[in-house]
């Protein structure tokens, strides 16, 4: 190691008296035992004084995991490493020296940590207990947790919580709760300081789009401890936020739109939850044997290199006034009057528009490359390129369908002749009913919620928050932070 050494002592390890030196680039070295060294930003979360010793709190990669593929994954392990100082002066500049290199790298202090103990197979408190307070400890981060309560929990805290007082907003949850936290933040009158809040999101739910999302960009496994890994490390990225907006209402979008094939399958098929995962492809099948076909157009802004698809259009508008309440079904009506987040300043008016025209099977509409663990839906997508990637398809026979579905979980399905896929800057549903039955219409899904539910569709007990009808979607370029692996 050619880096001068910030301290260099002889510490007793593992019963010997050795030299260990911390350098100056951050790496623990042990130069008389080969091969021993921790790059501290990497491998050390924190250290305790132990009386005469130091216990420095370590995770290391293990390369003995095994995937659900069968593949070798490297699997994080807590392990403690204990050395003791030649003398009591030493001991204290020891001290010093890590505490002023770990407070150097920018780590969260303080979290607030939201569980959801209701998401995914309903162990979020478990999933806290065991596998993220421990590394909390470790790294000596405090928190303050709140279990969420029912729905919209989350963003009601959100809405009044004091987040100067917190390094960042940790979700212990699916992607539900999540958007839950970015629509709350977005909703106070200082969204523009609030939505700098650093967020992260271990998963804990069904689909987990964005933490696998940020985790597989570095190829790591999307699972509990790599992504407390990141939030510890403190390392932060933009990420785009897409405003929907119908009427007066509006919601913020992280993750995807859906309509059509992949909001049926997301959201009908919670009738069937009882299967476990399975239920997404159990549904999936029973849809792709009674395909629908929805009629309805897309209006879209194409990003550069984008503009051959679908046809010229005039900007086609949005009503900011809602429609007729009698034609609602379930909607809860939110109207922001106060000076909250209001969407992208940009005039969509003077934009080259483009249509395409139904019937369609699916129409997508994604923020980030995965919308569930094994569906990467949106394989060029950026985290804050300021685009959203549209993913359309129009007819399919059954065959093919069926092995363009089997590829979801690589992104090949984009390559299919039957799918349509382009970066769009702005975009504009117009959601009509089933071209195979009239009187039906159909689910918008965002974030994996149903954000509107027309005539004759699945119904639940959530309330929608908008009507089956025409909605816009602008997209604001790297507005939230969220941690990051790397
Ligand atoms: N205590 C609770 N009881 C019932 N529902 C809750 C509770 N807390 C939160 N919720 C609701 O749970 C829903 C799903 O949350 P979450 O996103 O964490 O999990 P998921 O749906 O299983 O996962 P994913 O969104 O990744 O598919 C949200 O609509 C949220 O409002």
């Amino acid at each position: 190691m050619d880096h001068p050494a910030v301290i260099s002592d002889r510490v007793t390890f593992n019963g010997t008296v050795t030299q260990l030196s911390l350098l100056v680039d951050g790496t623990l070295w042990w130069p008389e035992i080969s091969q021993r060294s921790f790059k501290v930003d990497k491998e050390v979360l924190g250290f305790v004084a132990d009386g005469s010793k130091i216990k420095l709190k370590t995770i290391l990669e293990i390369g003995d995991g095994c995937s659900c593929t069968g593949e070798s994954i490297a699997k994080l392990i807590r392990h403690d490493v204990v050395f003791e100082p030649s003398s009591e002066e030493s001991h204290k500049l020891w001290c010093h020296k890590l505490g002023e290199l770990i407070d150097s790298l920018g780590r969260p202090k303080k979290l607030f940590v939201f569980v959801n103990p209701f998401g995914g197979k309903k162990s979020g408190i478990n999933i806290f207990n065991d596998e993220v307070k421990p590394l909390l400890q470790d790294s000596q981060v405090q928190f303050t947790l709140q279990e969420t309560k029912h729905q919209l929990h989350a963003k009601e805290i959100v809405a009044s919580l004091d987040v100067s007082k917190y390094d960042g907003i940790v979700c212990v949850s699916g992607d539900g709760i999540l958007a839950e936290v970015v629509n709350g933040l977005l909703e106070r009158e200082d969204w523009d300081k609030a939505i700098k809040t650093p967020l992260g999101v271990v998963p804990a739910g069904t689909g987990n789009g964005m933490a696998k999302s940020l985790l597989d960009s570095v190829g790591d496994p999307c699972v509990v401890a790599n992504a407390v890994l990141a939030i510890i490390r403190g390392h932060k990225q933009p990420v785009d936020v897409a405003t929907i907006t119908q009427g007066e209402t509006k919601f913020f979008s992280i993750l995807m739109l859906a309509w059509g094939l992949v909001a049926d399958i997301d959201i009908e098929s919670e009738k069937y939850r009882w299967m476990g995962s399975a239920r997404i492809d159990f549904y999936a099948l029973c849809r792709m044997f009674r395909l629908r076909h929805y009629t309805g157009r897309v209006c879209f802004v194409p990003a550069p290199a984008f503009e051959a698809y679908g046809e010229p259009t005039s900007y086609p508008g949005i009503s900011t006034s809602k429609g007729s309440i009698s034609d609602q079904i379930d909607v809860e009506p939110v109207n922001l009057q106060r000076p909250c987040y209001q969407g992208p300043e940009v005039n969509l008016e003077n934009l080259s528009w483009r249509v395409i025209s139904g019937p369609f099977i699916s129409v997508w509409l994604h923020n980030v490359p995965w919308g569930a663990e094994n569906t990467m839906a949106a394989p060029d997508a950026k985290f804050s390129d300021g685009y959203l990637d549209l993913i359309i398809m129009k007819d399919c026979p059954k065959l093919p369908l069926l092995s363009l579905m089997s590829k979801l979980n690589n992104g090949d399905h984009v390559k299919s002749p039957y799918v349509t896929y382009l970066k769009v800057k702005a975009f504009i549903l117009e959601p009509g009913p089933r071209s195979e039955e009239q009187e039906k219409e159909g689910i918008i899904d965002a974030d994996g919620e149903v954000l509107a539910r027309g005539k004759g569709s699945y119904q639940c007990e959530k309330k929608a928050l908008m009507t089956y009808d025409k909605l816009q979607i602008a997209v604001d370029q790297g507005l939230a932070t969220f941690f990051t692996p790397v």
